[in-house]
């Protein structure tokens, strides 16, 4: 499926529908169009809330449906690198993508099925004991979790990635084991998965934020000759978990998010073939330094799960993997499926196609509304009181001179709806204010627990600043990893202030927008007062004309 000697090769992975899944009624809205490209049917919300479909095309080098198996996958993208690596390659496979979209699946496999670490194991060993006996293998496995490395070979031991004189990065203290059997390679990789990390919270969900790296070196004596890793990645979307509860899993996202960041642009690096890689952008990379130099391959599967709930996660591992490797001219074909043409729909660019959905679809959430667009329509009055008379006393009204009474008493004079919208219902307005004012509430109240929490954050991130200082005064000190840890600190710094700031200036909005709109409401109450009092009391009216 996939060309058998290139440098780079970005597939995708479609797992399919699972019972959870399909009991909740989530629907499947990922549609191979070809054995390479890919569309994702998003189903989106206008203005006006009808619903609409939008289509975004993928292409990459290999696109597997749910109904290929591992067996099927490893044959056609793993196989030739994992040859490669008897020619002296260090062969690199990475699996990207959100948490349960089938990473684990594909690596490790499951009851029966065997994951790709046994599939290429069973290579390794084959190929070794028919053309190249003096190879032996050598295994170590480690993981990366807040930044630090932590060998799954020696009880999580904490590892420091040291570069030398020639700019080699070694991992002091790690474990290499030797595998002389498929059986040998297997346990020891099942030892290093139960070491995965289960963080502080014990949830086993938190091995997804760290990225496990096994490595096997193919030696001759001493000498490495070839090498092939296999890198299961943090969950994509932990990436994004800047938001989280406490200083320590803001660190983390961030530096999930920066190390995910940094290997992207490293492949496309190697992919366009630049002089600089930017290894040092993070630990991972930094770390995986030597399997982006010389002659090496590298495939990554970016897992994608299939249902409508996963479609903004879908897209984003689809994105990413579309920009870590740029198919080159001509190869990257768009494909805008035949109804679509037929119904000439907009391309509203390279990718993207919309249609209209002429069937009531389920599931589809509301889009968020826009903040400062949105908030003000539901800008509203204080229900109105008819007994309440205050205004008429507060307020200089300037009615017109004819008596003429307006049928219907909610309707503002004339003069004063002329150039604007029809007059709101003030009954529907006022129970709209109730409702700004309970926003205004709980703006208020999230306003001060969020300042609360940025205190006790940055009480935390001054400990960790301290630490941080404390690391680097001493001697050989990893001063890449200061500095990017630094970077860090001072981005979630700026992220919070920035946050509070957005927050605190919202709650400003809404105050003042209730002030004005107390005031209209006011006026309007009062001119309906009069109307009201219209037929009632001819003096008064007669009073204010005059
Ligand atoms: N190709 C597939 N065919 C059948 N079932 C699959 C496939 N891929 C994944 N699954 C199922 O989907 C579920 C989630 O997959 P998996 O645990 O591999 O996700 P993951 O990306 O590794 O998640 P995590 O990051 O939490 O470890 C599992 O129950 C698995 O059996």
């Amino acid at each position: 499926m996939v060309e058998k000697d290139q440098k780079i090769q970005v597939i995708v992975r479609k797992r399919p529908l699972n019972s959870k899944e399909i009991s909740k009624g989530d629907q499947d809205i990922l549609l191979n169009t070809s054995s390479n490209t890919l569309v994702v049917r998003e189903q989106k919300l206008k203005v006006d809330l009808t619903k609409f479909i939008e289509e975004h095309h993928f292409t990459f080098d290999g696109v597997y449906s749910e109904e290929i198996t591992n067996q099927e996958l490893y044959n056609s993208a793993i196989q030739p690198i994992v040859q490669a690596s008897f020619q002296g390659a260090k062969v690199t496979c990475f699996a990207y993508g959100q948490t349960g979209s089938g990473k684990t699946f594909t690596m490790m496999g499951e009851d029966s099925i065997p994951g790709l670490y046994l599939l290429a194991a069973n290579d390794l060993f084959y190929y070794r004991d028919q053309y190249f006996r003096n190879i032996k293998f050598t295994v170590s496995f480690y993981e990366i979790y807040c930044g630090k490395l932590h060998d799954l070979l020696n009880d999580r031991n904490q590892l420091f990635a040291r570069e030398d004189a020639k700019q080699t990065v070694n991992i002091v203290g790690l474990q290499n084991k030797s595998a002389d059997t498929v059986e040998a390679l297997m346990k020891i990789i099942s030892t290093g998965m139960e070491f995965r990390t289960t963080g502080q919270t014990g949830a086993n969900d938190d091995s997804s934020r760290s990225h496990a790296i096994l490595e096997i070196n193919l030696k001759q004596g001493k000498k490495v000759v070839g090498k092939m890793s296999f890198i299961d990645l943090a969950g994509s979307e932990r990436g994004a978990d800047v938001s989280g509860a406490d200083f320590k899993t803001r660190m983390d996202g961030a530096e999930i998010n920066k190390s995910l960041l940094a290997l992207k642009e490293c492949i496309r690096a190697l992919d366009q073939e630049k002089r600089h890689t930017p290894f040092r952008g993070s630990k991972l990379t930094q770390v995986l330094k030597d399997s982006f130099l010389g002659n090496c391959r590298t495939v990554m599967i970016a897992n994608v799960s299939p249902g409508l709930l996963s479609c903004e996660h879908t897209l984003n591992t689809l994105r990413y993997a579309d920009r870590v490797k740029e198919l080159k001219k001509g190869e990257k074909g768009i494909k805008v499926d035949k109804l679509v043409n037929a119904l000439m729909l907009p391309r509203q660019n390279a990718n993207v196609v919309r249609y209209n959905v002429e069937e009531p679809e389920e599931v589809v959430p509301p889009p968020k509304p826009m903040k400062s667009e949105e908030d003000s329509s539901r800008l509203l009055f204080k229900k109105p009181n008819k007994d309440d008379n205050k205004f008429k006393s507060k307020i200089g009204l300037t009615i017109s001179g004819s008596k003429t009474t307006p049928q219907n008493p909610y309707i503002a004079p004339q003069k004063a709806v002329e150039k604007k919208a029809p007059q709101p219902n003030l009954e529907d307005l006022s129970e709209k204010h109730e409702q700004l004012i309970g926003m205004i509430l709980a703006e208020e109240e999230d306003l001060i627990n969020s300042h609360r929490k940025m205190i006790d954050e940055m009480v935390d991130m001054i400990k960790h600043q301290m630490g941080l200082l404390g690391e680097v005064d001493k001697p050989g000190s990893d001063v890449d990893n200061y500095v990017r840890e630094l970077d860090t600190v001072l981005s979630i710094k700026e992220d919070m202030i920035r946050g509070i700031r957005d927050k605190l200036r919202v709650f400003n909005d809404h105050l003042r927008q209730e002030e004005e709109l107390t005031l209209i409401f006011e006026k309007n109450k009062a001119v309906m007062d009069v109307f009201n009092l219209d037929n009632h009391d001819d003096d008064l009216l007669q009073d204010m004309d005059d």
